[in-house]
């Protein structure tokens, strides 16, 4: 069984630091922009590389501090991601983090996380988070590329649809489950 219990975070109203500035760091920092545009983020490293500083340079909410670590940086964070070449220091900041109660990701490190990231699958709003429990992140990456394909396009319109309709609705809340099954049993009934 899998006991991870998925949550839909708004990285706008949190600050997260990452650290870490190489190939690893980058893909994080690519996987947080791509879900929010407008994260807040802190990537601290020794050294950035390039692509990192040209995909930073693309969202104001991102700091690049090109300097090692140092536990002062957890200041003010509610959640960290840590990316760089180095276990121990892994498992020096993931006891400093612990301490303040801060939610951790080690990435790549399953037995140091607080939280795994998940594939994820967008079209328009609607977005779904796929986990493996940490079996295979290939098959869950496979996942994304199947449900990315088969789920119409159009169903931006009809999530439009459906809170157009559901904002119509007045009453009791048991009125306004009623009609939207209603009306949406057709999608499961093929
Ligand atoms: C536990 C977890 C913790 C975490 O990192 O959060 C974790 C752990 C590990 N990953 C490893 C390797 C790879 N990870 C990927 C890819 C992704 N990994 C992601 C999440 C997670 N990876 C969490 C569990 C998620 C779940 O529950 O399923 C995804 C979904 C999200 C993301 O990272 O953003 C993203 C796909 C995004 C997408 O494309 O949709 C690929 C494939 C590729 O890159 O093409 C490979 C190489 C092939 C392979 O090994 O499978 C290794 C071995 C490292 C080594 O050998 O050194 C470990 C450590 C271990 O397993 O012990
Ligand atoms: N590149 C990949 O796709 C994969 C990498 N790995 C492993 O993941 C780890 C990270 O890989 P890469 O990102 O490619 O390495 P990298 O060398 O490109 O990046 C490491 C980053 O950590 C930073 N760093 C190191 N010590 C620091 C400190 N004290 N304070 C602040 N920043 C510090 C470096 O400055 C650099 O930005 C490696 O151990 C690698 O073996 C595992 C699987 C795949």
């Amino acid at each position: 069984m899998n006991t991870l219990f998925p949550i839909f975070v708004k990285l706008e109203q949190l600050n997260l630091l990452l650290v870490g500035g190489g190939n690893v760091g980058l893909e994080k920092l690519s996987a947080l922009l791509r879900n929010a545009p407008k994260a807040r983020v802190t990537l601290v490293a020794e050294k950035i590389s390039e692509e990192v500083r040209a995909l930073a340079g693309q969202h104001a909410t991102v700091e690049l501090l090109e300097r090692k670590y140092q536990v002062e940086d957890l200041e003010n964070k509610q959640l960290v991601i840590l990316a760089t070449d180095d276990p121990e220091l892994h498992k020096a900041i993931k006891k400093q983090t612990e301490a303040k109660g801060i939610l951790t990701n080690v990435a790549d490190t399953p037995d140091l996380c607080d939280f795994y990231l998940g594939s994820i699958v967008q079209k328009g709003d609607l977005k779904i988070a796929i986990s493996t429990n940490g079996k295979s992140p290939t098959l869950a990456k496979r996942l994304r590329e199947l449900l990315t394909e088969i789920i119409p396009e159009n169903v931006q319109d009809l999530l439009d649809n459906l809170q157009e309709f559901r904002n119509t609705l007045k009453g009791d809340f048991q009125k306004k489950v009623e009609a939207l099954n209603n009306l949406t049993k057709e999608f499961i009934n093929r």
